[in-house]
């Protein structure tokens, strides 16, 4: 049996014909192929990579292998033997022990499977997406770390963090079960060539001779990245289908040290192999971002210095850096939060309108505000660290209490910034960013407050405070997903008295669906190729290039950040920083009716 596997610019079609058969015309991704006195023509049904399928339309007296008519036949167990070029499309000659034997397979092999981001985030957003019947047919999921464990244990360290969110009234038990048998271990070392040649063994086992993708997700510490991806590029990578590496944050330290992890990646990769991850571009409500401003006519006009007077991105966490103090005092939250999670949210805040939602001209649009960024200047920059605090009979410990964190850090866990994209749109507008660790609330949110009402009529209605009656626009990210409107409209009754309200989208008031989590997004993007969420290189370097000079100013001037209380609002430091441009921060603010 002999197949022939038609290369398309985007897809394979194949069609299984006698050896003797001859190519006779193309037609785009349409391929037809003569058998001795007969014909079989057939088309890719689904153009998206991740559905390889032939939609076959042929005589059925022209096929003599078991493919069905007018029906997708899937491509799999299908093996290489040769490629030949042929007008705009590539052919591959193909032998199959079954060409009629279902999809390709898809493996992703999660590395640093024992973990904690593998246990609470990857596991149950997969197992989210095999609820929602998005995984490829035919998937497994392979845990690979340095831990001895054995099929059984790593399915029952991955059923403690399993919960039946998506379906909630069908047996999820049953569910659970049957995405635990496709889980399996593999132990090995992350530098082991041979310990990848193993686990390419084994995963051929299992992917029987069928087309293979795989997804290699890296959720170890930065510093083994690149002992992977050497080793698994060159013993466990894919001979037939396709390869693809997911890279979790942080991506280095700073300019010099993330160019270093880019080239050493492309050393064994290509750029279009590397996803890496920032999974607040996962987030419902920074997705949505793109869809209220481009599809709503009433903001885009809105959305410039003309009528915006300041921006801001604020992270803020209830909690301290309780058992990560060891990667937290070697990076900061600046480059935890602000570096990645803010300036993504920016950057796709401010972008200037893409020519299609194609993911590079999006990529294109973000770098480009990457670079008109002006250089951070130390005193547009406040830092802080968290202290002890006690109350209400409990005691926090402060950040240097951490057993993990060494004497004296002078590691911020709190950073205020203000910062300006030197273009016409937003020539002079404050971005101001605001993220912390251990303070009064958990939230993450974007908040447009807009420029007064020149002249407005009814200035006295609102006494000395024009802050009072400024617009507001808040994105709230999360908790509570949320977009509302801060507008000013009349109390009702006879007299004229001003109020402030809110228009008011409350995600869990309109819709009954369950917010998927960021990691499933993401996932279900990188197995079906698409970029869009992913930073690109140059995105990359741009954002180290704006953060560097000022994280190596704190660093080699030492810079002591301001002490504050745990549990509180942060310090001071941030509401000078913020009036120097005539700002007050919105969460803070006495106006804030969310
Ligand atoms: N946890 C989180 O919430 C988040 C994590 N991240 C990033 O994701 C990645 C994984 O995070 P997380 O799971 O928390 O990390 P862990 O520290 O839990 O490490 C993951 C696994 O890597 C192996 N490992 C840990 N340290 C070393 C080392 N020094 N040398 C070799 N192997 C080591 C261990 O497996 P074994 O010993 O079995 O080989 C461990 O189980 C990191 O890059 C992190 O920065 C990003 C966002 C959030
Ligand atoms: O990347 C990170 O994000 C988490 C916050 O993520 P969220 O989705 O829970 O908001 C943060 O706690 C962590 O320090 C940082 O590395």
């Amino acid at each position: 049996m002999t197949l022939y596997a038609a290369r398309c610019p985007s897809s394979f079609a194949t069609a299984a014909v006698d050896p003797s058969s001859a190519l006779r015309s193309i037609r785009s991704s349409t391929l037809l192929a003569s058998v001795p006195g007969r014909v079989l023509a057939g088309g890719v049904s689904d153009s998206s990579a991740s559905h390889w399928k032939l939609r076959v339309a042929c005589k059925q007296e022209a096929i003599s292998v078991p493919v069905s008519v007018a029906k997708e036949a899937p491509f799999k167990n299908v093996e290489n033997s040769g490629v030949f070029a042929l007008s705009s499309l590539e052919y591959r000659h193909v032998t199959s022990p079954n060409p009629s034997d279902g999809e390709p397979t898809f493996s992703i092999i999660m590395v640093g499977a024992s973990g904690d981001l593998a246990k609470k985030k990857i596991f149950p957003a997969l197992f989210a997406l095999y609820c929602e019947h998005c995984l490829p047919k035919n998937f497994t999921i392979f845990g690979y770390a340095r831990s001895k464990m054995t099929d059984a244990e790593l399915r029952t360290m991955v059923s403690r963090t399993l919960t039946c969110r998506i379906d909630k009234r069908e047996n999820c038990n049953e569910k659970i079960e049957k995405f635990l048998k496709r889980c399996f271990y593999h132990s090995g070392q992350y530098d082991s060539e041979e310990n990848f040649a193993e686990l390419d063994k084994t995963l051929k086992e299992h992917e029987g001779g069928r087309v293979s993708n795989r997804l290699f997700y890296l959720s170890i510490p930065p510093n083994i990245f690149i002992n992977v991806v050497k080793s698994a590029s060159r013993s466990a990578s894919s001979k037939n289908g396709w390869t693809r590496v997911i890279v979790e944050k942080p991506f280095g330290r700073d300019s010099e040290s993330s160019a270093a992890l880019t080239s050493g990646l492309k050393q064994y990769l290509d750029e279009d192999q590397i996803f890496r991850i920032d999974h607040y571009l996962g987030k419902e409500l920074v997705e949505n971002l793109s869809v209220l401003r481009f599809s709503n006519l009433i903001f885009e006009p809105l959305w410039s210095r003309k009528y915006i007077r300041n921006v801001q991105l604020i992270f803020s966490e209830d909690f301290g850096t309780e058992g990560r103090g060891g990667y937290f005092d070697h990076y900061g939250i600046i480059r935890d939060i602000m570096q990645n999670h803010l300036l993504q949210i920016l950057a796709l805040f401010a972008m200037e309108t893409p020519a299609s939602l194609d993911a590079e001209d999006i990529r294109n649009e973000k770098v480009k505000v990457l670079r008109s960024m002006r250089p951070l200047q130390l005193e547009n920059v406040v830092i802080g660290q968290y202290k002890g605090h006690a109350k209400g009979g409990v005691t926090h410990l402060g950040y240097t209490d951490d057993k993990t964190v060494p004497e004296g850090s002078l590691t911020p866990t709190f950073a205020a910034a203000a910062l300006f994209i030197d273009n016409a749109r937003w020539d002079g507008v404050p971005f101001l960013m605001k993220a912390g660790k251990a303070l009064h609330t958990k939230r993450a949110e974007i908040r447009v407050q807009f420029r007064h009402v020149p002249g407005n009529l009814y200035k006295q209605n609102f006494g000395t405070d024009r802050e009072q009656a400024t617009n507001e626009l808040v994105i709230r990210v999360q908790p509570d997903e949320a977009i509302y409107l801060k507008i000013n409209n009349k109390v009702p009754g006879l007299g004229m008295r001003l109020d402030r309200s809110n228009l008011n989208l409350l995600y869990s008031s309109r819709y009954s669906k369950e917010i998927p989590d960021a990691y499933e997004r993401l996932l279900l993007d990188a197995i079906g190729g698409e970029r869009r969420l992913f930073i690109r290189s140059d995105e990359l370097d741009a954002a180290w290039n704006l953060f560097t000079p000022l994280l190596k100013e704190l660093e080699e001037k030492k810079i002591s950040p301001e002490l504050y209380p745990y549990g509180s609002r942060g310090p001071v430091g941030a509401h000078y920083l913020a009036s120097k441009y005539n700002v007050r921060w919105g969460d803070l603010s006495a106006s804030d009716i969310d």
